[in-house]
């Protein structure tokens, strides 16, 4: 179970996330929805740590994974898998290492610089590869696969890690309509098949109703929407977006609404995504080279 206690995440003066309170049961499939800046990439972010609260506690299993150090934030980095919009994989290498990168929260230190891996290890990532349906791309450097190709290394490579939980923040929003349903598909499956948690930020409202058993609406940084598909109607949906006119389409993308719909300026974003997360994995991948 998984337990966010009036969280609540300022960047300056602006409040990004604002007093979230939330459980969410293990083997749950959750999408987050929101239009553009409504909190929902801070919240994922501070769920897997890559940043802190300005206030409050997420909890897991009773443990208090805000306070985690050391080893301790090591093994919720091994049993919180995140998987990105822009994959976040390290394009040079070939896919087969990429998923085994994977495998570094389980490895010591001397094993993973070596860039050791067991003969299990890399039967796991090409039998992952296999179930995901690219394992004919294993030797090919991951920078020359489709989108969809790669989000599926992506999530490949997180299962390695063994997870309970996958964060996916905006997982198709690059992506065409046929390789985004392979990937909620791929999402989907390990969610029922292997009871992993899978908590997604979305950017269209009929992809979360397709996949989700349980809607977040965020807006302005708060939950304002928590409940099945059922129990989102088209006049919950509008308010959540903000938007008040009947044009409104369930196929709208979230970046469409900020940029047609807002009679205010969409918050803008000061860095680049996830650029920090690109490093990190580039490093990582030059100690194992
Ligand atoms: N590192 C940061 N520094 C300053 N402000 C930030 C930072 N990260 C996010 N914000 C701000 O926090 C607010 C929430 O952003 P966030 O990215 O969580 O929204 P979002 O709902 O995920 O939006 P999108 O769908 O566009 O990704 C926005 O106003 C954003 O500009």
């Amino acid at each position: 179970m998984l337990t966010i206690e009036g969280v609540t995440k300022r960047f300056g003066e602006a409040v990004a996330v604002d007093k979230v309170e939330l459980n969410i049961p293990e083997g749950q499939m959750v999408g987050i929805i929101g239009r553009s800046g409504a909190g929902k990439s801070t919240l994922l972010r501070m769920i897997n740590r890559l940043i802190d609260p300005s206030e409050g506690n997420i909890l897991f299993d009773g443990t208090d994974i805000t306070a985690l150090k050391g080893s301790a934030l090591r093994r919720w980095n091994r049993d919180c898998a995140m998987i990105f919009q822009q994959f976040n994989l390290v394009p040079r290498l070939d896919v087969l290492t990429n998923v085994l990168l994977g495998r570094l929260n389980h490895k010591s230190t001397f094993a993973s610089l070596a860039g050791l891996y067991s003969r299990e290890e890399r039967l796991m990532a090409i039998a992952m590869l296999e179930r995901l349906g690219v394992v004919q791309s294993a030797l090919q450097p991951a920078g020359t696969l489709s989108g969809g190709q790669q989000q599926r290394v992506a999530i490949a490579r997180a299962m390695m890690q063994e997870p309970r939980v996958v964060l996916a923040d905006e997982p198709i929003a690059s992506l065409d309509p046929m390789n985004a349903k392979v990937v909620m598909d791929s999402l989907a499956d390990i969610n029922k098949r292997d009871g992993i948690t899978v908590v997604t930020n979305l950017h269209t409202l009929d992809t979360a109703r397709t996949y989700c058993e349980r809607i977040i609406g965020m807006f302005e940084g708060r939950v304002v929407f928590d409940g099945t598909p059922a129990e989102l109607t088209a006049a919950e949906a509008r308010r959540l977006y903000g938007v008040q006119n009947e044009g409104f389409s369930e196929a709208m993308t979230s970046t469409s609404l900020s940029a047609d719909e807002d009679e205010r300026p969409a918050p803008m974003r000061p860095l680049p995504g996830n650029r920090a997360d690109t490093q990190l994995a580039e490093e990582r991948a030059r100690a194992l080279a």
